[in-house]
Parts: structure tokens; sequence; C-alpha cells
């Protein structure tokens, strides 16, 4: 997960090869609460991992159920009707799916409650499901603003004999809610809820039905206006149940192969774990991006998209069962050849932030014409590649947001586009951007860094700092010579009067490998081996050979891979990424670097003298500089940045305000 202030994606150019995609958030949190309802134990697979379904894990668990995960599976020791723990301070971030579910299980079930989020829950509308569940007899108290949570929950005096209205125009999951909560209450008589007004989100309705049905609680229903439970009825747990891929988080890969130029024997993207027959209403966006030009082949469980139609077709489409996709529909409207009205969308303006209001102050900054309704958008794509702009784009702590905004880097001005605050997206699909990344083709080189100059000028700690502020790859590039000179001694290659040819095959078969901030060589961790002053002076020899040189280049150019790299070493500006769009040439004095130096090996207990250390670094520099093979200078295009007296914040600081400078967002 990025867990950067913002996150520049560069301008792509197409996606390709396959995808499996993490599990529903709708349906994994439904089954959670279901296993956990009903008795004996649930293995739940392919579970998604997310802010949302931690928040229901962690609630289940206070609640007294038995909760082990392991992976993507999960094993619910369900609860067996009853709420082990009678009193419970639940806390449930901004998950509607946790947050509503819960309210009616435990407002049936009885008890001392309390539930609340982080402040945007507590303004999303609950009041619905409270009216609902005080028809029927439950104690719900409001502890802050009426109509939203936060809420207490007491001991119902439940009444079963009238039906319990609920009003389905706000949002279809306080009848979900109620439909998960009622069949507690429905072993002696028939429980019947009738929705006043008319019903959105139906296909969320469908999934609540088909996952009762799997835990053993079959709905009788009349049209979309009455539900009964019949008497009786009662959880059981089906032992084992497998949750399908999201396809509201497919409808970001549906849009990025529609928007993928095509070429290079690209056969589009194929996306897995999910098909045209799941039981999630957003896999009908399938409908909504073919009616646009996208190319949708289906097998059981996968997608195939290729671009269609390009431009994509304008389109005016009633959203009102796709709501969670629609959102993809109206970046998509930015490729298209005219106005796209996407309609029937109000529920957008109490989701995770005002969807409608954020998507419009979104799209208009990537230069769309956007006009807002109550319950509808309207979009007018940017009227020529030179009127899109490159945009800051402000995700509203909302998933979808960020993720849609992700599909304006296809543009076809080449910009890139920055997401603000792109962790966001961990409510549901925590690594979308790193998969969105294996995925994609960068319409131009990736942007590099690279940080070069003399020893222990600070390079790898100003590299890999800038590079985690940026969320950015970085690349010690000593470190591969390094390895070569170790390499080289445990061979028992002479470095002293070294032969050069069988240097260069060794260096070309290095077995390095870079996992997890550990160093390997071969399946050993050489990470401590590697940093002593003697290794860095066999570097250094290894180093002043062209053949070793020409030998690990591809390997360096190959690290440049999206979202961009930062790369520290003697040669990076000026042979390795000659076209880097920021060069900086750090330096220090010697006598500074010798003390940095010492601290540094000190710290590590590693034994060193400062005198003799200046010597070394002095002597290294000097074969570093002398050297015909790529010697140690300032590409001419360098910034250069004498740290003599500078903080490590400082030159952080410094290097990602030349970046910005390079930058063409404006501000948002
Ligand atoms: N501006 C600075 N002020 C004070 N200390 C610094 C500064 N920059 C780096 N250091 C410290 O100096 C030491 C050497 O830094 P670092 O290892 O990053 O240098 P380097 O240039 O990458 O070295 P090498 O060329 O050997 O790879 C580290 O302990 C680091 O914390
Ligand atoms: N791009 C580079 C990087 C390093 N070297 C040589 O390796 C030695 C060790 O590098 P460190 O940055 O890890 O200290 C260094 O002294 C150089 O001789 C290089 O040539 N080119």
């Amino acid at each position: 997960m990025f867990d950067t202030a913002f996150l520049d994606i560069p301008a792509l150019r197409a996606v390709s090869g396959s995808v499996r995609l993490p599990g529903s958030k709708s349906i994994s949190n439904r089954v959670l609460l279901l296993a956990a309802l009903c008795g004996g134990q649930t293995t739940v697979l392919d579970l998604l991992d997310s802010d949302d379904t931690r928040v229901m894990l962690q609630a289940l668990r206070q609640l007294g159920c038995g909760v082990t995960v392991e992976g993507s599976t999960a094993i619910i020791d369900g609860l067996g009707g009853r709420a082990l723990q009678p009193q419970a301070e639940l806390f449930l971030g901004n998950a509607g799916t946790a947050m509503r579910p819960l309210t009616a299980a435990l407002a049936v079930l009885g008890g001392d409650y309390r539930l609340s989020g982080i402040p945007r829950m507590h303004e999303r509308p609950i009041g619905d499901l409270v009216d609902a569940l005080r028809a029927l007899g439950c104690s719900v108290r409001y502890l802050g603003q009426d109509g939203y949570p936060p809420l207490h929950i007491g001991q119902p005096h439940l009444q079963l004999d009238r039906p319990i209205p609920v009003r389905g125009n706000v949002s279809s999951q306080f009848l979900t809610a109620l439909l998960m909560a009622l069949p507690l209450a429905a072993s002696e008589q028939d429980v019947v809820i009738e929705v006043v007004g008319e019903l959105i989100s139906k296909p969320y309705i469908e999934i609540t039905l088909q996952l009762l049905a799997r835990f053993g609680v079959s709905v009788q229903r009349d049209g979309w206006a009455r539900f009964v439970i019949p008497a009786g009825s009662r959880y059981h747990s089906p032992g084992q149940i497998h949750v399908e891929a999201d396809a509201s988080s497919a409808s970001y890969f549906i849009a990025a192969g529609a928007l993928s130029a095509s070429g290079n024997g690209q056969s589009g993207l194929k996306i897995e774990g999910v098909g045209e027959a799941s039981i999630q209403g957003d896999i009908r966006f399938v409908d909504a991006a073919r009616l646009m030009g996208a190319q949708v082949e289906s097998g059981p469980n996968w997608l195939r998209v290729t671009r269609g139609a390009w431009p994509l077709k304008a389109v005016d489409l009633d959203c009102n069962h796709i709501p969670d996709a629609a959102m993809t529909l109206a970046v998509m409207a930015l490729y298209a050849d005219g106005p796209t009205t996407l309609r029937n969308i109000a529920s957008w303006r109490v989701k995770e932030t005002d969807r409608i209001a954020a998507m419009a102050t979104e799209l208009r900054k990537l230069g769309a014409t956007v006009q807002e309704g109550a319950d509808e958008i309207r979009i007018a794509p940017p009227k020529d590649a030179r009127a899109w702009r490159a945009a800051s784009l402000h995700t509203y702590d909302d998933h979808r947001m960020a993720m849609c905004g992700s599909l304006a880097a296809f543009n076809p001005a080449g910009l890139p586009v920055r997401i603000e605050d792109p962790k966001c997206v961990a409510k549901t699909f925590p690594d979308y951007f790193e998969t969105l990344f294996a995925l994609a083709e960068p319409a131009a080189p990736v942007p590099v860094i690279c940080i070069d100059g003399p020893t222990a000028s600070g390079k790898g700690t100003l590299a890999s700092e800038v590079a985690r502020r940026l969320g950015y790859h970085y690349l010690d590039s000593g470190s591969l010579y390094r390895l070569t000179g170790l390499a080289a001694r445990r061979a028992g290659l002479a470095l002293e009067n070294p032969d050069e040819a069988r240097l260069s095959a060794l260096a070309r078969q290095l077995p390095v490998g870079f996992a997890g901030g550990h160093i390997l060589l071969g399946q050993e961790d050489v990470g401590e081996a590697i940093r002593t002053e003697a290794a860095g002076m066999d570097a250094s020899r290894v180093s002043a050979l062209p053949g070793v040189r020409q030998a690990l280049l591809e390997l360096q150019r190959s690290c440049a891979r999206l979202p961009g790299l930062v790369a520290d070493g003697r040669d990076m500006g000026t042979v390795i990424f000659p076209h880097a769009l920021l060069k900086v040439y750090l330096t220090a004095g010697s006598a500074q670097r010798a003390e940095r130096r010492h601290k540094q090996l000190i710290s590590k207990g590693i034994p060193a003298k400062l005198d003799g250390l200046r010597a070394d670094l002095e002597a290294r520099d000097a074969r570093d500089q002398n050297r015909v093979a790529s010697p140690l200078e300032p590409a001419q295009d360098a910034l250069l940045l004498d740290n003599t007296h500078l903080t490590i914040e400082d030159s952080v600081d410094q290097v990602l305000r030349w970046w910005q400078e390079r930058q063409p967002f404006r501000p948002s």
C-alpha cells in the first residue's frame, strides 16, 4: 500500500496480462456476520483483507466470536444466535457494511452496546434503519445527532405481529441489515418487512438473499416491496464458503482494458476471480462498459477486456443498479465522443463522501465540463488532448475516488495524474496501485531521480527517503558493485590484478535478490557483509572494469518501474539514466563524511578509526573519479547539493522542492 501524502501516476498507455482481484467487500462482510450469527464453524475462503473487513472481524471478536485469520482464509466460530458479550464498545471506522447490519443484529439480540465510527461515519444517515428497529420494539438511542451514529443499543421488547416498515430509497443497506438480523427472531412466527418507497440498489439485496440462502434462510419476497422470513427460520453454517472477487474493484480494470491502446501483440487484460455469472450487482458494469465501447468476453470465473470503440461512446444511463461501479463510468466519460449523463445516483451523496460533488470537482480539474444534479451528473470530456490538465486529485478519504482518479492517467495528452492520500484505497483494495502498476505500460519512460556523489556524502540516506516520500522504487547501485566484489572474493578471484573477463561473467550472472529490505546473494542475506569498508574498497576495484559496468547496466535500467525510481551511485545521471528528469550531485567535505561514516559504523558495532576512514574514502573517491569507465563526475545538467552543513531533512526537502518544480500539477 502507498502510505505517502500523494502518488504521482505517470501517463499510461495500456494494461495487459492477467490479474486476480481481492474478494468482494459486500460479500466478505455479509458472510462474516452470517457466520458469526449461526452456530458452529464456518471457513471463509478468499476473504477480502481491507479496512472494512478488519473492522468487522474486530467487532465480532469483541462480541465473543471465535475468529482466526490466516492469509485470505478466516475461520469463524459462530455465536449460535446470541452475543456472548452482552456489553461492548464497537468502533466501526467508515464501514457502512459493518455499521448497518451490526446495528440491526445487536438491536434484535439486545444488550448494552455503543457503535461509533470516524467523523464521516457520523454524517452518514442511519435514521431509516433506526426507525424500522424502533417499530420492531428495539431500543436504539442516538448518542450524537438524531438520525446518525454514534448509537446506543439496549434491550428490545420485540413486536413481530405486524409488518416492519423500512424506507428503501436512501440506502439498500438498511433492508439488508433487517434481512440479516430478523432470522434471529423468526423462530415462532413469520416476520414481515415492508419497503416504503422505491427500493434503490436492488442487486445488493439479491446478494443478501443469496447469501442468506447459503446460510439456510430462504426469504420469500413479493417483488421488491414485501419480504417474509418464514417462522422456524434458523441460520445453519454452510461449513465452507468462498468469496468472489470484487466486481466493483473489477470495474477499474475493465475500464483500463477499454482505455488501453492496442498493439504490441497485446491480447487485452484478463481479470480472474469474477465472471458475468457473479452474484454481485456491480458485475452489470460490464454491460455499461460495453455500451461505451469496451470489448468484454467472459467465462465462468473470468473476464477479458480489450479496447473496442475509440473514442469511447458517450452514454445516458440510469445507474441505480450499479451505484459504486457507476463512478468508474464517470471517468470513462472523459474519453467519450460527447457528454455522458449518469442518472438516478442520489445514493452517491451519502457514501464515503458526497460523491456527486466530489466527482464533479475533480473531473473539472482534469479539463472536463461537469454539471451536477440532485441525483445525476453530466460529464463533457476535454474537447481535445490540449484541453487536458495535469491535476492533483483530492480523494476525500474515499477509496473509489482514488481508484477512479488513476484512470485519468490514460489521457491522450501524456500527462501524469496526482492522487492525494492514496492509502484511502485500503478500505477495499489496499494493493490497488501496485496491482495497476504491475499490469500497466507507461506512455513515456518512467520518471527517474538520480543522486550521485562521492563516498559517504549521504546519497543512500537521501535517495531512500526521497523514494519513500514519493512512493518510488529505490536503487542502491553501489550494492551491485559491492555484491560483485564479495562474490569475486568468495570465488577466489583476485581483485588487485583482476581478470576482467571472468569478473564480468560473474557480474552478468550475479544471483542477486532484493526482498523486504534484505540484500541476497543466492539465498544468503549479505546486507551486513557488503557494508564494511573493505567491501566498499573491493567494490571500487571491480567497478573500475568496463566489462563489469557493462554487465550490470541492464539490471540497473530494469529498476526503472512504475511509478518511478530514485537511484543513487556514481554514474546514475551520466550513464545509466542520462534522460532522468532530476539529477542531483551530492557532496560534503571529506572530514564531515569521514565523521558520519565513523558514527555509522560504530553504531552498527563495526570497529573503525576516523583517520583510517578518511584516508580510505579519499582513496576510493580518487579511484572512482580517475577511472576511465564512467568516472565519478557531475552530469552536465546535475544540480549541486553540498550538505556539509545541512541536516538529512534539509537535504530531503531541497530535493523534493526541485522535484516539485519539475511537475506540471497546479495546486488543488
Ligand atoms: N545531511 C546529513 N547530515 C548528517 N548526517 C548525514 C547526512 N546525510 C547522511 N548522513 C549520515 O551519513 C552516513 C552516510 O550516509 P550514506 O550511507 O547515506 O552515504 P552514501 O553516500 O550512500 O555512502 P556510500 O557512498 O558509501 O554508499 C549515514 O549514517 C547518514 O545517516
Ligand atoms: N553507480 C555506482 C555505484 C557504485 N560504484 C562503485 O561501488 C563502490 C561502492 O559504492 P557505495 O555507493 O555502496 O559506497 C563505489 O566506491 C564505487 O567505486 C560505482 O562505480 N558506480
